[in-house]
């Protein structure tokens, strides 16, 4: 595909043409799909479906690891043919990316059903053993996941459940009807478009200059500390929600922010993850936890952190009764925000 490149050669007066990059073809690809519903039929042709049941992605074991297998369309319809299912469920599926080649990907819920929105748990365990592989919570599951798939089964999730969730208009009661790609559901008493919502989540890395607040909610997995984590009100900047959630759960007020990264987060419901680093007022750095949102929170130092980002999650209580304290997995923001944070304080601290 050729297109301007919008570079006027000055001396000779014509445009040059240049070759799209492999990233850009591709997501022009998705975007034609998203938009042109004959289009996306057609890809589903030649695409392929990662499985879902009740919203647990389909996997399977490989040398400690769990791997996303994808079914071609063919496959699929055998499998609902198997199991005495319509194959009109294929139009639930929902695009979730394409190949390099432009194969395009799709997910689809077995055990949800658009028509009914119940789990159709029937045959599960068939299923299961037909595919050659287990319907796993991806809750369980994320952490030994290849980078790739679970970015992929983190986007299909949360768009699959979406779905389930919004299949009628809040105005006008009637059932909503999505679009092939399942990037927009339409009322079509009213036209009013419903599109995909994930929520905006700031995750925030306080420090007071040596070291780094980090915190607990009781329902993280023993010895596990995070950084402080809420979701953003309605009508708040990142800023504001930064200075909210950090006042409201460790009574410290911030002074100077800066951005790291951003995550999509599949749980509770899909939200986008905004990574900061903050840094305290000077001398004020007494931490009061609020105990309706934290179990603990304290400061801790460059040396602890480092030690800890080193060691593998681990729920062995100690002899004394206590468990080691440990950071997030290398999948979660949290822990590129906390290892970008040891790494400053290394070369800080580095002699010029
Ligand atoms: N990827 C990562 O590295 C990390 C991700 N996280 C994620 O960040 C998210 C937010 O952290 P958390 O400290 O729990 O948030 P908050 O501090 O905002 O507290 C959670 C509470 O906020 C309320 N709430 C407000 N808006 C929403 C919404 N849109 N969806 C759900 N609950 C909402 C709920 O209260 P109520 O139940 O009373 O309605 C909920 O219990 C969590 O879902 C967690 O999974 C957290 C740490 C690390
Ligand atoms: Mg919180």
């Amino acid at each position: 595909m050729f297109l301007y490149c919008g570079i006027a050669c000055r001396r000779k007066f014509f445009w040059c043409y240049r070759p799209l990059s492999t990233y850009v073809t591709k997501t022009r690809y998705l975007f034609e799909l998203k938009e042109d519903d004959d289009a996306c039929k057609k890809a589903q042709q030649t695409g392929a479906f990662y499985l879902f049941h009740g919203l647990a992605p389909l996997l399977q074991t490989s040398a400690h690891q769990y791997l996303a297998p994808r079914h071609s369309l063919l496959e699929l319809e055998r499998l609902l043919g198997k199991f005495g299912q319509d194959a009109q469920r294929i139009e639930d599926s929902v695009l979730i990316g394409c190949s390099e080649q432009q194969e395009a990907w799709f997910a689809l819920d077995l055990g949800l059903d658009s028509s009914f929105s119940i789990s159709a748990s029937s045959h599960k365990p068939e299923m299961e053993t037909e595919l050659k592989g287990s319907f796993i919570e991806l809750r369980k599951a994320l952490f030994q996941l290849n980078a790739r798939d679970a970015s992929m089964l983190s986007t299909a999730q949360a768009l699959l459940r979406w779905h389930d969730a919004h299949q009628f208009c809040s105005r006008s009661g009637q059932p909503t009807k999505k679009n092939v790609a399942g990037s927009k559901r339409v009322c079509p008493s009213n036209n009013i478009i419903y599109y995909p919502q994930m929520a905006p989540v700031v995750i925030t890395l306080v420090s007071d200059g040596t070291r780094c607040l980090l915190a607990r909610q009781s329902s993280f997995p023993k010895g596990m500390y995070s950084a402080l984590a809420g979701f953003c009100d309605i009508g708040e900047s990142v800023e504001e929600t930064i200075h909210r959630e950090v006042a409201e759960e460790v009574g410290l007020e911030v002074e100077s922010l800066q951005y790291c990264a951003s995550q999509h987060w599949p749980f509770p419901s899909g939200s986008l993850m905004i990574a900061c680093h903050a840094t305290v007022k000077p001398g004020q750095t007494e931490i009061q936890v609020n105990l309706r949102e934290l179990e603990t929170a304290a400061w801790f130092s460059h040396d602890e952190v480092a030690t800890a980002l080193k060691r593998k999650g681990s729920y062995t209580q100690q002899q004394n009764g206590t468990f080691p304290f440990w950071l997030p997995p290398k999948l979660a923001i949290s822990h590129q925000l906390i290892k970008e944070w040891v790494e400053k304080q290394t070369c800080s601290s580095l002699p010029a």
